[in-house]
């Protein structure tokens, strides 16, 4: 098949809350012409990803049952075969994994499955790095490293939160596991949008010089196994102080532990859905707008970490409802 006819696909990737929703977001709202086909992965059980992604014409499709990497690679090369039959009516593919995906397995899809193989092209991987957290990301998580070796593009991403210094630290560290990526420092990924996507900066000979059996070894992945999702979800309504105590406190004692947190919550009194996000103990939360149509209010929220109390944070939860 002439090159021209595939598909081209970009690889969004990066550890745990560094901003890959945000860059998609950006990707998604910006005046560029083209139509994209979405793929969007998440860990948690609860979906919440879905609807943090802007309402743009482009499809969405959801994967929530597990890691793109392990269990559901049946399930993307499912939507991407279902895509291809439709080629004609979207320019490019974006796959956002999760945030604990290891994306050597997502590469090989492009390479193994031969429908798959013919019809696409890997543009590039596309990888978000947390200025602030990613020296520990990658001390502690191998997924994180393995992000940042297959990257063909780096956004250094949040250099507003990082301190004076730290950054060229952490871009000293990237190029450790990475010396040929392009490294963009960005604030709320604000790179221009003719370097990250339509870049034909996927190379398989480059991803061979640093694992040769890339294509052979099926590429056995296990997650690190202590990292766990726990989701809560509620039709009675949150009371807003109780949330902002308890919450913050619980990151503050745990903040080590729990990697991300999110949740899109209905706060007594609030006419707008409430958005907060948690990355360690560094938390951001505003309004995001209406409630949809027809849909009941309700809240819920994920967290994902490490040694996850399960029946504390439940209780936590529950007790942060109006009486
Ligand atoms: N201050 C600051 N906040 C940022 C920046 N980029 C993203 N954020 C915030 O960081 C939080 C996480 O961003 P997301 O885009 O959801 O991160 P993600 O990588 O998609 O997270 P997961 O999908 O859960 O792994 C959100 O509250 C964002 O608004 C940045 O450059 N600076």
């Amino acid at each position: 098949m002439n090159r021209t006819e595939q598909v081209p696909v970009t690889v969004l990737t990066g550890f745990l809350g560094a901003g890959k929703t945000t860059l998609l977001n950006r990707i998604l709202t910006e005046k560029h012409g083209y139509r994209y086909a979405v793929i969007v992965n998440e860990f948690g059980e609860e979906g919440i990803d879905n609807d943090l992604v802007v309402d743009a014409d482009e499809e969405v499709f959801e994967m929530n049952n597990g890691c793109i990497c392990c269990t559901v690679r049946g399930d993307l090369i499912r939507i991407l075969s279902g895509l291809i039959k439709r080629a004609g009516q979207f320019d490019a593919i974006i796959v956002e994994t999760t945030g604990l995906a290891d994306p050597a397995p997502v590469i090989q899809t492009f390479f193994v499955d031969q429908d798959v193989a013919e019809r696409t092209r890997l543009d590039a991987i596309v990888t978000v790095a947390d200025a602030v957290h990613l020296n520990s990301q990658l001390a502690e998580h191998h997924e994180a490293d393995e992000q940042i070796a297959f990257a063909d593009v780096i956004l250094l991403n949040k250099t507003d939160l990082a301190e004076a210094g730290d950054v060229e630290k952490v871009e000293a560290r990237i190029r450790k596991s990475n010396p040929s990526a392009r490294i963009i420092r960005t604030a709320r990924c604000d790179a221009p949008l003719n370097e990250i996507i339509g870049l034909e900066a996927f190379s398989l000979e480059r991803v061979m010089e640093f694992e040769p059996d890339f294509l052979e070894s099926g590429h056995a992945h296990e997650h690190d196994n202590d990292v766990t999702s726990l989701s809560f979800t509620t039709d009675t309504p949150l009371d807003l102080e109780k949330f902002e105590r308890w919450f913050g406190r619980l990151l503050q004692l745990h903040g080590q532990d729990i990697l991300r947190s999110k949740g899109i919550l209905d706060f007594a009194g609030q006419e707008q859905r409430y958005v907060f996000q948690g990355v360690h103990m560094l938390m951001d939360g505003s309004m995001m707008g209406a409630w949809p149509e027809g849909k009941p209010r309700s809240s819920r929220m994920v967290f994902i970490g490490r040694n996850l109390n399960s029946m504390e944070l439940k209780e936590g939860f529950e007790a942060c409802k109006i009486k």
